[in-house]
């Protein structure tokens, strides 16, 4: 039996005026999943997320949220938590008021306590929305999303202006929610966050799907990367490498464990060494710049 996917996207258009922001975008978002929606500047991530949230008309194509459309409040709003870049707190609530009326509003249950505690802000709770730190408020935020465990979570880019531990924290809430069975569509311009958690990406640019797919299908295409640098006179090398400004070598490689196994028996061999090694897969970010001068 295939299950119905929580978000479906068919053929989604939006335009402004003459302005074609989105153009012909289909995919899906399976329960349990963690979606990311990632792109470079104007890809259209803003005008998609917000046609599938239903703050957004879409000027054509076919939008379903757990089979209804998103316009459809009564039915999807209750499901589906939301974090804005910008919530738009009254400053003079205390951040127990603040997560008390996001959950009257959300029409789900919990306890604030309890919502106060995931988010990190329990030893805040008597403090007013405008003494709270970016960061704080940044969490009030994420409180917004996930108040009630709602079925689906969307995250628009959730880390920023959080430090590492904040943001460390964040997404231990968020792998807590993942085990609770709630389904999360991530922006974020952090790919490397991206690229830890997501189980599928969906890389925009100019409107349309550069590529779809996991991580490792997005990075195959671009070949991994050997770098080192030497620590003096040295034999030829075995392998083809580039020679960066900083003197360091560079050998792009689709057989990374066959070349680094080359390369290191070469140095054994030769008695050299490699300072500074590194070796991995092509990382998002490189993927992203290679179609962003498109
Ligand atoms: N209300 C609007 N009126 C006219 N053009 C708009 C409007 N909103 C967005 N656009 C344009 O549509 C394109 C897509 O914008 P969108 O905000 O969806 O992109 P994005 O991928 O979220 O970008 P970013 O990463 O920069 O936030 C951009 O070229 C933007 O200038």
């Amino acid at each position: 039996m295939t299950s119905t996917p929580v978000i479906d996207v068919d053929g989604l258009n939006v335009r402004y005026g003459d302005f074609h922001a989105v153009k012909n975008l289909s995919f899906q978002v399976e329960r349990g999943e963690l979606y990311a929606l990632l792109g470079t500047n104007g890809a259209g991530k803003t005008s998609t997320l917000e046609t599938v949230e239903g703050h957004r008309a879409a000027t054509s194509g076919t939008v379903r949220v757990f089979g209804h459309s998103p316009r459809d409040r009564r039915a999807v709003r209750p499901r589906m938590g939301v974090m804005l870049q910008e919530s738009g707190f009254s400053p003079d609530l205390t951040v127990r008021e603040s997560v008390g009326l996001i959950g009257a509003l959300s029409g789900r249950a919990d306890q604030v306590g309890r919502v106060l505690g995931l988010v990190g802000l329990s030893d805040r709770a008597g403090t007013e929305v405008s003494q709270l730190s970016g960061g704080e408020k940044r969490r009030l935020d994420f409180a917004t999303a996930v108040y009630g465990t709602p079925e689906l979570i969307f995250l628009d880019e959730p880390t920023t202006g959080l430090d590492v531990q904040s943001r460390h924290a964040l997404w231990e809430a968020v792998d807590r929610l993942r085990e609770d069975g709630s389904t999360i569509v991530l922006t974020t311009h952090y790919l490397e966050e991206a690229q830890q958690r997501a189980d599928r990406i969906g890389l925009m640019h100019k409107g349309v799907f550069h590529r779809e797919g996991t991580v490792a299908e997005l990075t195959r295409t671009l070949p991994a990367e050997i770098r080192f640098s030497l620590a003096g006179p040295a034999p030829a090398l075995p392998l083809h490498a580039v020679r960066g400004s900083d003197g360091g070598f560079l050998i792009e490689t689709f057989a990374l464990q066959k070349d680094l196994h080359t390369l290191l028996r070469w140095a054994q061999d030769g008695a050299v060494e490699l300072r500074e090694l590194q070796a991995g897969p092509t990382r998002l970010d490189d993927v992203l710049r290679s179609i962003g001068g498109d």
